[in-house]
């Protein structure tokens, strides 16, 4: 799995999935999940105090997610939300739904993300459409500004996966968990700059030219 896509080969490739062959977006969702919270354990990160910072696209869902996959096995975790959940999609209101079950803490205070020993940036992936500003900005500052170790999920937040430029701030992780396939602006200084150690996940969602389309 060495190719690397562009944002609408991932944006196609996941539609495919989910409208053709069927796989429902929770699925997938779960599955990206899981994979970023393996790599987290596998990579051996301080996990006494983690911060999921999420926004309201699938990005932040997948985010939400893993604060539970770290919940249930005991680990202090919280959720720094940014942006409107009443906007949230259908699969990001259903982990915030599941987070509330779990009663995984909401913060709003910036200080609980610079206090952490691991961060999980959850803020946006390929849905990245212009500059981060505002609140969104002021938390990838705090993100960069703290010791704690980062975990960037599908792409660094900030990082525009095509062309690997920054858009307006961007996020620099210690890792990242991408989805199906490299994105293509990873592969630019900048962009692996702000990646960190890359892993791959498969999660199910392929290319057409993979050994699905053979008859
Ligand atoms: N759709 C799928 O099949 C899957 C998607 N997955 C995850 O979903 C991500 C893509 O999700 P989305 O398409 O919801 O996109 P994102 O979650 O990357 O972000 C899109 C949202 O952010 C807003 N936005 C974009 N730039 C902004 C800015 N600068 N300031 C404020 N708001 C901004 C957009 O208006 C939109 O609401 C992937 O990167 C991956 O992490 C995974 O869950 C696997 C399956
Ligand atoms: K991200």
């Amino acid at each position: 799995m060495s190719k690397a896509i562009t944002i609408a080969q991932a944006q196609s490739y996941d539609a495919h999935t989910i409208n053709e062959i069927g796989i429902p977006a929770m699925v997938l969702m779960e599955r990206a999940a899981l994979a970023t919270f393996n790599n987290l354990l596998n990579d051996d990160y301080d996990l006494t105090r983690v911060v999921v910072v999420a926004a309201t696209g699938n990005n932040g869902g997948d985010g939400i997610a893993v604060a539970r996959l770290l919940k249930v096995r005991n680990i202090d975790v919280a959720i720094y939300l940014l942006g409107d959940p009443a906007k949230a999609t259908d699969q990001t209101a259903q982990q915030l739904k599941i987070a509330n079950y779990y009663h995984i803490p909401f913060t709003t205070d910036l200080n609980d993300v610079i206090n952490a020993t691991t961060i999980i940036d959850a803020i946006f992936g390929v849905g990245l459409s212009r500059p981060i500003t505002g609140k969104f900005a002021e938390a990838v500052n705090a993100i960069n500004a703290t010791d704690a170790s980062t975990v960037a999920i599908d792409v660094p937040s900030g990082i525009n996966a095509d062309s690997g430029e920054t858009l307006g701030v961007a996020v620099q992780a210690d890792s990242t968990t991408t989805m199906a396939y490299k994105k293509v602006g990873m592969l630019t200084a900048n962009g692996k700059q702000h990646t960190g150690i890359l892993h791959v996940a498969d999660i199910g969602i392929y290319g057409a030219d993979h050994v699905e389309t053979i008859k």
